[in-house]
């Protein structure tokens, strides 16, 4: 493939194997999986419980390091030293003795040994932004689990990263709360166009947030489909037959009905 061809891709999975080792046995948690994602792509990773995409996030942020196959980002094999590596799970991750302020610094804090006074002003322009802009000073505890989840937000775009992992973020939020943090997300999302992997249970959150939405099966995962999404970032089509039948051919892939 040409250099200007592969320079489009930000992420770039190929042949993934990946073991887990217990005494007992090995087990195969991925096997031969391949995926690209564009640069300000993002792709929406649907499948049912256990099948592997927290390992596939997991080995794109550089946390499993043993598996056999290729994983670029940037051109780059992954490392978290060298590339900003940004994830959102469902438990937020906030540090419950810190303030909102703090714990929105604390991805950037990693990355960078001495915050200085841009970056303090650009983290509270991204609070104000996600809305928090009154809350900097309370606690997680003194948060709703909606507000919790955008200091997580927050904290990743924050420090600015080359990818985004995002592990069924707002799974564990109500109906409201969540429709509301796709949208914020996607706000966000809009004025960086971070190259985003975004993990879930829900098609319809897939067929919110994804401009492509692949479809995974296992164990072992194994990547069924790879679809472009023509209703990425509307939601006003719900009754279009369009719409209804791509659900649920994606919910036929998931159980793994093929036709
Ligand atoms: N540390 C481990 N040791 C052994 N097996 C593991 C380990 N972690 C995960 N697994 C197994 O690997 C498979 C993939 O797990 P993974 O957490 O990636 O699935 P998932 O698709 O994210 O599931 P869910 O949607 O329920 O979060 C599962 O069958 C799981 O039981």
């Amino acid at each position: 493939m040409s250099k200007a061809k592969r320079a489009l891709y930000m992420i770039r999975v190929r042949n993934l194997e990946v073991f887990y080792n217990s005494s007992r046995r090995k087990f195969r948690a991925l096997a031969g999986v391949n995926m690209d994602v564009e640069k300000g792509g993002i792709i929406a990773v649907i499948g049912p419980s256990g099948c592997g995409k927290t390992t596939l996030l997991y080995v794109l942020a550089g946390i499993i390091n043993e598996f056999e196959g290729e994983v670029l980002i940037d051109n780059a094999p992954v490392d978290p030293r060298k590339h900003r590596i940004g994830l959102v799970l469902q438990d937020y991750g906030l540090l419950p003795w810190k303030r909102v302020f703090e714990n929105a610094l604390l991805g950037l804090k990693v990355k960078k040994k001495v915050i200085n006074k841009k970056d303090k002003e650009y983290a509270e322009y991204v609070l104000t932004r996600v809305g928090l802009s009154g809350l900097l000073k309370r606690y997680p505890g003194e948060l709703s689990g909606g507000q919790r989840q955008r200091v997580a937000i927050a904290r990743v775009f924050i420090m600015k990263p080359d990818i985004l992992l995002m592990d069924e973020p707002f799974s564990a939020l109500d109906a409201i709360t969540r429709e509301e943090m796709q949208d914020l997300f996607l706000d966000v999302w809009k004025s960086d166009s971070v190259s985003t992997v975004f993990v879930t249970h829900s098609t319809e959150e897939a067929m919110y947030v994804g401009k492509k939405i692949a479809v995974m099966t296992g164990p072992p995962g194994r990547i069924v489909t790879i679809m472009d999404n023509p209703f990425f970032g509307i939601r006003e089509v719900k009754d279009s037959d369009l719409y209804f039948s791509m659900k649920l051919k994606l919910k036929e892939l998931i159980k793994g009905i093929q036709k």
